[in-house]
């Protein structure tokens, strides 16, 4: 769909604000906003999005896309068609790929498979390792979103635990460091302590007592203090405890802080009372904590401690997941559901429209300084989302997008659908359809 695309009679979601109006879209870009923009030429494609709301498409700071080398599981072209599904126009993808992403070259590889097959925008985070400071460095950061470091073991043995290396890192490099946080010598004497009761089959309500408070907390407390000790410019992954929303302040706007925090989809929705039911399903790093956690988490980021909402979407295979616990391996996709699932808590009260808008659109852009997106505004970049706030519609097998085939909501009834989805001013999705428009684009910085 190229040349002129117009959205009439929408509810436009932007900046704290729900205006009633019409956009223009001209090519890749958003031309004007408009109470009433007449339609010119009959070459124009008019959508009519009445009683529904646009809002930015989401920019996801963590996805596990899995390409190369996990391609089993999912891959670029999968995800990020199942993403533009879920109203996620921007990835980015996190480096514990096969091969890992830990050098130039790798990366340049990731850059090239994602100009042939992405459908949303992307970037990626370049990984640290306990000895690759010299390929960190050779990283451009105005090319790159940032800069990945496990300081506690998961997916892709990517563990960084040497303190020195860490000084070194958090020292010398203008990337954003996105951290996982949990400790792993706190990990590993409690999983013993289980492994030595139950073998391998540990219950999995076990894995947020393994994967405990404690491990998160040290973890993430430490990362805080060698950010400040050395002016790195951190931000903690997927909060999953209470505890930790204290370490984060909400007395600096986002664009002066220089720690700010995640927290994903997975961690507000479920909680340890759904293991019962969910089993592995619902087993990611760091676990899913008690719902006294999910009710802290909510009010962090609602206060604004927590900055930014993402899915943390990292697939397994349905035969992977069905392992006992200490096979079983951590993750499960998100993408298609995030944002269905922040509006079904819009319905029950929890959060509003706006602030979905500012947490998962406007606020990754202004962390990793996105250029021209995540904001309505004339003259960005056309990657918007049409919802239908009442049309509701189940998870199951036949409409879930993900190369894994499965999902954490599968059954679960959304009362919002997403029925239009635009990446760069192209239709790239339209009720239930994935368009075959590729339309996605490398992400720009204004660094
Ligand atoms: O940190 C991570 C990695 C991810 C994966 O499977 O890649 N799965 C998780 O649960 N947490």
């Amino acid at each position: 769909m190229k040349g002129q695309t117009i959205i009439k009679n929408a509810k436009i979601v932007n900046e704290g604000k729900i205006v009633e109006g019409d956009i223009l879209i001209e090519n890749a870009i958003i031309k004007e906003i408009n109470t009433s923009i007449s339609v010119k030429s009959a070459d124009m494609t008019v959508i009519d999005a009445e009683g529904n709301y646009v809002l930015p498409g989401m920019i996801d700071d963590q996805v596990h896309f899995r390409e190369p080398g996990l391609t089993h599981k999912a891959n670029i072209e999968t995800e990020s068609k199942a993403a533009l599904a879920g109203g996620i126009t921007s990835f980015i993808e996190m480096p514990n790929t096969n091969p890992q992403t830990t050098t130039v070259e790798k990366l340049e590889d990731k850059f090239s498979i994602a100009a042939k097959s992405s459908h949303a925008n992307y970037s990626f985070m370049f990984g640290g390792t306990n000895d690759n400071l010299d390929e960190i460095l050779k990283v451009n950061p105005k090319t790159v979103a940032g800069l990945k470091l496990f300081l506690g073991s998961s997916t892709g043995d990517m563990l960084v635990d040497d303190p020195a290396v860490l000084e070194r890192i958090f020292s010398s490099t203008d990337m954003v460091i996105s951290v996982h946080c949990e400790d792993e010598a706190t990990i590993r004497t409690n999983l013993a302590k289980y492994k030595a009761e139950y073998g391998d089959d540990i219950p999995m309500e076990k894995h947020p007592i393994i994967r405990s408070e404690e491990a998160c907390y040290l973890s993430s407390s430490k990362a805080i203090e060698l950010a400040k000790k050395t002016g790195a410019r951190l931000h903690v992954f997927h909060l999953s405890t209470g505890k930790e929303t204290n370490l984060f302040s909400n007395k600096i706007p986002l664009k002066d802080k220089k720690i700010t925090a995640e927290v994903c989809i997975h961690h507000l929705w479920f909680s340890d009372e759904d293991y019962a039911q969910k089993g592995s399903h619902i087993k990611w790093n760091p676990a899913v904590k008690t719902s006294k956690d999910r009710d802290q988490l909510w009010e962090a980021l609602l206060d604004d401690r927590i900055d930014v909402i993402a899915t943390d979407h990292a697939p397994h295979t349905l035969e992977e997941k069905n392992n006992p616990y200490t096979s079983a391996p951590s993750g499960g996709p998100l993408v298609q559901h995030a944002l269905v699932a922040l509006l079904e808590k819009h319905h029950q009260g929890k959060i509003t429209i706006e602030k979905i808008v500012e947490k998962a659109c406007h606020n990754p852009a202004i962390l990793f300084d996105v250029e021209k997106r995540g904001y309505i505004k004339e003259g960005y970049y056309a990657d918007l989302v049409i919802a239908d706030l009442n049309s509701p519609w189940t998870v199951n097998k036949e409409n879930i997008l993900y190369k894994c085939g499965w999902s954490p909501f599968e059954g679960n009834t959304f009362k919002s659908r997403i029925t239009h989805t635009f990446v760069n001013g192209q239709l790239a999705y339209n009720n239930f359809k994935v368009l075959d428009v590729k339309a996605g684009q490398r992400l720009t910085f204004n660094r």
